[in-house]
């Protein structure tokens, strides 16, 4: 349905007067209302009062708030705008298309049509966890899982900060191996266990909250011949020790959730607990990192 906007533009103490004025007018009919900066340089507010188009009393509405500017307004004028009829689910969905990265095809439920016979498909709403794949750490991630599952076929993985699980899911569906999927975060565990549900996947992999590697599931299931870690840098360097403890000799380590500047900080601190560059992935600002316990494996 198109909507009417009402607005005017004023100064800054102007529009907030008229703000106010406006508030006291509409504020039991609850049409939304805003003041907005327009002009930073300038200082120029834009008052705006939003109603349906189909509203029974929008030339009513219109007259009031017309009325409200000849009292509180200075002879302000209004002008009218009207808005056109947008799909706001749609829209909110737009920014949400299925990412590709190697096999896999990470979609929300709306498109599954999406899907095309070769893929990996894994379907992951936004919500209360980070990792729609949308963000260059985790699609990072995920081709580099491709590459490497495509070179050699991990046994026993652990996918550490799972937030929904999407690498473990991949790990899973890819390779079919058991993974270990933790995150600091209990409700990102809950979102996680649930996707992997929804995809297929809950067979092959435990879910565990723990912070880091406090948590005897690692005692348990170590060592990984694959450790995935899209965290952040600091967190990631100060955990390096344990990452090169609890992996396999000829494991791999993928590494994100590091800034294109940071790169080279993090190799240092992997270096020196024994994990050496492989091959680095560019992802607009961020890096994917690829380690691994040799220094000459490609
Ligand atoms: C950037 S998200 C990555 C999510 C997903 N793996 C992906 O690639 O899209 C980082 C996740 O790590 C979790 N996390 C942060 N610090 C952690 C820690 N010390 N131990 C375990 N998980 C941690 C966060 O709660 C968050 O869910």
């Amino acid at each position: 349905m198109a909507q009417i906007r009402l607005h005017l533009s004023a100064g800054k103490a102007e529009a907030a007067r008229v703000f106010s004025s406006l508030e006291d007018e509409f504020e039991d009919d609850g049409f939304p209302l805003a003041n907005i900066e327009i002009d930073e340089a300038q200082k120029i507010y834009e008052v705006s009062v939003y109603l349906d188009e189909d509203t029974a009393d929008a030339g009513e509405v219109e007259q009031r708030f017309a009325r409200r500017l000849e009292t509180d307004g200075c002879g302000l004028r209004p002008q009218r705008e009207v808005l056109p009829d947008i799909d706001w689910v749609a829209k909110s969905l737009e920014g949400l298309k299925p990412v590709r990265a190697g096999r896999f095809l990470i979609h929300g439920r709306h498109d599954r049509s999406a899907v095309r016979p070769n893929d990996i498909a894994i379907e992951i709403e936004a919500g209360q966890a980070f990792g729609t794949g949308h963000h260059g750490t985790t699609s990072g991630c995920l081709t580099m899982i491709e590459h490497l599952c495509a070179a050699r076929a991990p046994a026993n993985a652990l996918d550490l900060g799972t937030g929904t699980g999407v690498l473990a899911i991949a790990l899973a569906r890819r390779a079919r191996i058991p993974v270990l999927a933790t995150d600091i975060d209990p409700v990102a565990t809950r979102v996680a266990r649930a996707n992997a549900r929804i995809n297929g996947a809950s067979r092959h992999i435990r879910f565990e909250t723990a912070a880091g590697f406090h948590h005897r599931c690692f005692a348990e299931r170590d060592p990984f011949d694959l450790i995935v870690a899209n965290i952040l840098a600091r967190p990631l360097m100060r955990m390096a020790p344990d990452i090169r403890a609890n992996l396999a000799a000829g494991g791999d380590v993928v590494l994100s959730g590091i800034l294109a500047t940071q790169r080279r900080a993090v190799l240092s601190a992997f270096r020196l607990a024994g994990l050496f560059h492989q091959r680095t992935l560019w992802r607009g600002e961020w890096v994917t990192l690829h380690l691994a316990r040799s220094r000459t494996r490609s």
